[in-house]
């Protein structure tokens, strides 16, 4: 307490790439008016030298805009970027964890003994890590890094629509601490981003992370030239694939979860839109003969997929479980991605 008054929360950014710096600009415009939250929004900035020879920190905090990952949308003035991870994070009690999934591990390493006590956090990434006891999920990997409670934001949020404030909704999943998903929700809802609140952490993560998979069996479908048809088999399949192997991992994931935005809602928008759906695609009508790396850096410009090594680290799990032959849509998917497997066997059916 201060003054009397409880003290505001700070909040930290860690990531500032596409959904990063949307991520941002939305939780910005939020803190700027609401009591409960200190204005400024600190914004970890993974740094590198733009072809001008500006550092794009520098640049960003220039001209409230990150000219490589979110061109042409203002971040508010109050968005504040830093290339240092310990000063981004040091007065904060509100951590957004939005980065690549593959490097988080090594961010929360760096933050162990850095935060501020009492710093709770949010997952917006969507992913997972498969370790020798078996798949952990981002959420958990920040709890056990860092000793903190970890909340996760999915849902149907392509972040360059929600950058002109399109419509779109959201889901939080929780456990336990109901009154912590209720300030993340306070933090992140607009009139144009509707956040619904969820106990069922791991239905909500594993939704955002397996829908990556099913996104790109979509784009697949897409450089096949298959036809809508096709890719709403596809995408009925793979929900009820993710559902399946969500359950079979955590018996407590609810079948609620999936109507909700982080189910249905973001693997529709994804396979329809989404950089998995879009590079996938080109994969297939190049034959298979362009690796998704290649493919991945040419079309993205920096930004990250995340459905190829989902594909692996979920094929990983079924592998160890014997399950494959449970999931032929995400094993599949797998196994064309490492070039095992032509484009086409995604609708060589071992699949219904
Ligand atoms: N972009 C979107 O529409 C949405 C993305 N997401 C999820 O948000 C997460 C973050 O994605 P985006 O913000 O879109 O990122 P992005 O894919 O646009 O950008 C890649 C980011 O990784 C950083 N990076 C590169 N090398 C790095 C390293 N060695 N260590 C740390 N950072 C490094 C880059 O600086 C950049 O900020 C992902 O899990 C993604 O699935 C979720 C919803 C929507
Ligand atoms: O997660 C997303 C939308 O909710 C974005 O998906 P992509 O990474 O395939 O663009």
């Amino acid at each position: 307490m201060k003054n009397g008054h409880a003290e505001k929360h700070r909040v930290a950014v860690i990531g500032s790439g596409n959904w990063g710096s949307v991520a941002s600009r939305l939780i910005a415009s939020n803190t700027a008016k609401l009591p409960a939250f200190h204005d400024e929004v600190r914004m970890w900035v993974f740094e590198e030298t733009l072809p001008t020879g500006e550092k794009l920190s520098e640049s960003i905090n220039q001209a409230h805009e990150n000219c490589k990952y979110l061109p042409g949308i203002k971040l508010g003035t109050n968005v504040i970027a830093d290339p240092d991870l310990e000063s981004a994070v040091k007065d904060a009690d509100m951590l957004v964890f939005v980065t690549p999934h593959q490097f988080v591990e090594g961010i929360c390493k760096k933050l162990v003994g850095k935060l501020r006590p009492g710093a709770e956090a949010i997952s917006l990434i969507k992913g997972m890590e498969v370790k020798m006891e078996g798949p952990c999920m981002i959420s958990k990997l920040i709890t056990d890094t860092l000793g903190i409670n970890c909340c996760v934001l999915m849902g149907a949020n392509i972040a360059n629509e929600i950058a002109v404030e399109k419509f779109s909704e959201a889901t939080i999943g929780y456990r336990e601490d109901k009154h912590a998903a209720n300030r993340w929700a306070k933090l992140f809802s607009t009139s144009y981003f509707l956040v619904a609140v969820v106990e069922d952490i791991e239905g909500v993560e594993l939704c955002g992370t397996l829908k990556n998979v099913v996104a790109i069996a979509a784009g697949l479908v897409d450089g096949l030239d298959m036809g809508n048809n096709t890719k709403a088999a596809i995408m009925r399949i793979g929900l009820r694939e993710m559902r399946a192997f969500s359950k079979l991992l955590f018996p407590s994931v609810r079948d609620n979860t999936f109507f909700e935005s982080c189910g249905v809602a973001d693997l529709i928008t994804t396979c329809l839109g989404g950089r998995n759906r879009r590079v996938a695609e080109a994969f297939a009508r190049n034959g298979g003969k362009r690796s998704f790396d290649e493919l991945e850096a040419e079309m993205l410009h920096g930004q990250k997929l995340q459905g190829v090594s989902t594909a692996r680290e979920v094929y990983e799990v079924l592998t160890y479980h014997g399950w494959q032959e449970l999931f032929p849509l995400l094993s599949t998917v797998h196994e064309i991605c490492i070039g095992q497997l032509p484009p086409t066997s995604i609708v060589e059916y071992r699949l219904c």
